[in-house]
């Protein structure tokens, strides 16, 4: 640029200035001659205030002159870097004015405040006095932050939250007059005392009461007012069984037709013949008819068996069932062990009984009903809209409404279990109906409240029987036979389940300590009362043998019995007096089915876990999460109590591996 058109511009911009500059006096004076006395009247410096933007305005128009002298502001003849400040200003002369929105076109319009002198003292009278301050903003506050338990809870479902807690150590004499034993008919009181049994324990004093406790209960034929299904978890050996087979027996025998009309589902053919047993001898004379269905006989054979009445449920049932199960007489349905079963998809065994219990519905949505001449029909379910006024209409033809459906009774699901599922999915497929949970379970502490006891539930934090001592052995993987012939030779133990991985280590465990017990015979080291017998209890045996096994077992002519899981559930031995973990559980349900094996009803029982030294940090953390390792207690075996073992041992181990080698060659 030459100096020339430097100083042209210059003098525009100076010209600009000051037409602004003139522009804005005249403004402010207009202004003030409508709201000076006004401002007067409401606060006093707020005219000096003003004086104090102005000036900052105008230094600040200085402080710019780029964009003052912009030929663009200068031809409208605005000051627009300068339209922001005016609202800053207004607020604190009118707040009238304050409120107005600024439009783009404001410097056309007669400013607000330059209202003639009248009108502005009005509105000064009317406004409010300004509030010296602010109102203080109340401080925010913290909630206490919820329990670890009550968010633990959150999301359960609420028939577990309101689970009924049972304390383990209650009891109710048979002879007394409590609910949970007046309900129960003199007939069978008096079985149960021929049986040896003159108190209620625990988790029954909860189920028999609820069970026969009102007719709501006992009646299925109520279809608007069903009865609730119950979910059991109680410790191993607690009385489940009874719990069950009780109310069953006095509800069933009071049926004068005999026809299906329950069904309990177990998961081995050994828990069908005990549960069968326990159902025969509490209704010994009650015309009970229990059936058995254990996949052993051919299909048409065990149908025949069962059914007299051949109604739709029943084909159905048997068609899929090849699990065992334990049928006596209309659908109240068991599931004992219902973790296992539940877990267990074998068949869809499941969908398939549920099923059973259930009118089935065609694929179109209607229902097969059958009527009165038993021929099935697919019929369209009625609206059921006051059916009975339909009948009473004259003229009207016969319309097909629920009155005239054949009348089904619902069906009733009673789940047990000493490792109860928590796993909502699970539970979720059996359909039940408004369960009611019952939970007996072990205080941890006096000052456990009722969601830590359920917390505990769901957390798998299973309960033990209290009777029950346990003790885990950390040795090598190659010391482990000889750990377990000290343990059962220096404890003189004669009643004992040993719990191996699998059927094969079963064998070789027992051909071994067959061997070792020869040995012993014959170097005539033995003490007196020496002399173990020892059998194998595996899945490699046939149903007969296993039955003569476990027969012999019970009446002692066998004393140590080493199984696979098979035998892990349910089976119910009085004497147990020891369960050895000779290969330790993978998962915590299964330790907890095999040390429930013994302490069985309040007997005192012990539980020994052989770990090996590589599995030992995996064993202490399963303990830990089930809450439980401070239960089982360390037991150390020197090498110094294993030294007169080893001469009959190494001779066992010798003839062993003889076996194996020409077994395999
Ligand atoms: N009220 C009672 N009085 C005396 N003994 C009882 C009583 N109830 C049950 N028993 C006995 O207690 C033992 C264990 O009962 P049961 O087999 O029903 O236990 P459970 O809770 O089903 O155990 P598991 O979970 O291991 O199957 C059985 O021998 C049974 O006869």
């Amino acid at each position: 640029m030459d100096n020339a058109t430097t100083s042209t511009v210059q003098k525009d911009k100076t010209k600009a200035k000051k037409r602004y500059l003139k522009a804005k006096k005249d403004r402010r004076k207009k202004r003030k001659g409508g709201s000076a006395h006004a401002q007067a009247q409401t606060r006093t410096g707020g005219e000096h205030k003003e004086n104090e933007d102005v000036s900052s305005d105008e230094e600040e128009e200085d402080s710019q002159p780029d964009v003052v002298a912009n030929p663009v502001y200068a031809n409208h003849d605005v000051a627009e870097p300068a339209e922001p400040k005016r609202p800053k200003k207004r607020r604190r002369v009118e707040p009238e004015v304050v409120d107005t929105p600024i439009d783009d076109d404001e410097q056309e319009k007669p400013p607000k405040d330059a209202l003639d002198h009248e009108t502005a003292l009005n509105l000064a009278r009317k406004s409010p006095t300004p509030p010296t301050a602010l109102p203080s903003f109340p401080l925010p506050s913290r909630p206490d932050a919820p329990s670890k338990s009550t968010l633990a809870l959150q999301g359960l479902d609420k028939a577990l939250i309101e689970a009924e807690l049972v304390d383990p150590l209650r009891t109710i004499p048979l002879e007394g007059d409590a609910d949970a034993v007046s309900l129960i008919s003199d007939k069978t009181r008096r079985r149960l005392k021929d049986l040896g049994i003159s108190t209620m324990f625990a988790v029954q004093t909860a189920v028999i009461p609820f069970l026969l406790g009102d007719s709501t209960q006992r009646s299925l034929y109520l279809p608007y007012n069903p009865p609730r299904d119950i979910c059991v978890s109680a410790p191993t050996g607690s009385g489940k069984t009874l719990a069950y087979v009780v109310p069953m027996t006095e509800i069933l025998s009071a049926r004068v037709v005999i026809r299906l009309r329950a069904l309990v589902v177990l998961p081995t053919r050994d828990l069908v013949a005990q549960v069968r047993e326990t159902f025969e001898a509490v209704a010994k004379g009650r015309g009970l008819k229990i059936g058995t269905a254990t996949g052993q006989h051919s299909f048409a054979h065990e149908q025949a068996q069962l059914i007299a009445d051949k109604s739709p449920g029943l084909y159905n049932l048997l068609l899929s069932l090849e699990a065992c199960l334990t049928c006596c007489l209309t659908f109240r349905k068991v599931i004992d062990e219902a973790d296992r079963l539940i877990a267990q998809s074998f068949q869809d065994w499941l969908a398939q009984v549920l099923a059973a219990t259930r009118p089935s519905m065609a694929s179109d949505g209607t229902a097969h009903l059958v009527d009165a001449k038993s021929t099935y029909t697919g019929v369209h379910y009625p609206d059921a809209l006051a059916p009975a006024f339909l009948h009473q209409l004259y003229g009207t033809p016969h319309i097909h409404t629920d009155l005239d459906e054949k009348k089904e009774p619902s069906c009733q699901k009673l789940l047990f279990s000493a490792t109860l599922t928590r796993d909502p999915a699970k539970i979720a497929s059996l359909n039940l109906r408004d369960p009611k949970y019952f939970v007996v379970q072990g205080q941890a502490n006096e000052t456990s409240s009722k969601e830590e006891e359920i917390m505990d539930l769901v957390m798998e934090k299973f309960s033990m029987p209290t009777t029950l001592i346990e003790h885990m052995i950390v040795c090598e993987s190659s010391q482990k036979p000889l750990m377990l012939l000290h343990l059962l030779h220096a404890h003189g133990v004669r009643n004992a389940l040993v719990f191996t991985k699998s059927a094969e280590s079963t064998s070789r465990l027992v051909r071994l300590l067959e061997f070792f017990e020869s040995i012993r015979d014959t170097t005539g080291d033995k003490d007196k009362d020496l002399g173990i017998v020892v059998r194998a209890y595996s899945s490699d045996l046939g149903a007969r043998d296993r039955r003569t096994i476990l027969e012999k077992f019970k009446s002692q002519e066998i004393h140590i019995l080493v199984c696979s899981d098979l035998i892990s559930r349910g089976i119910d031995i009085s004497h147990v007096s020891h369960v050895v973990s000779y290969d330790a559980p993978l998962d915590m349900r299964k330790y907890v089915h095999r040390v429930g094996r013994t302490a069985r009803a309040g007997r005192t029982g012990d539980a020994w876990t052989l770990v090996e030294e590589q599995e030992a940090r995996y064993f202490k953390s399963m303990m830990k999460d089930a809450d439980h390792l401070g239960a089982v207690k360390r037991m150390r075996i020197s090498e110094k109590d294993l030294a007169p073992l080893m001469p009959s041992y190494e001779g066992a181990l010798d003839k062993l591996k003889d076996v194996y080698s020409r077994s395999n060659s």
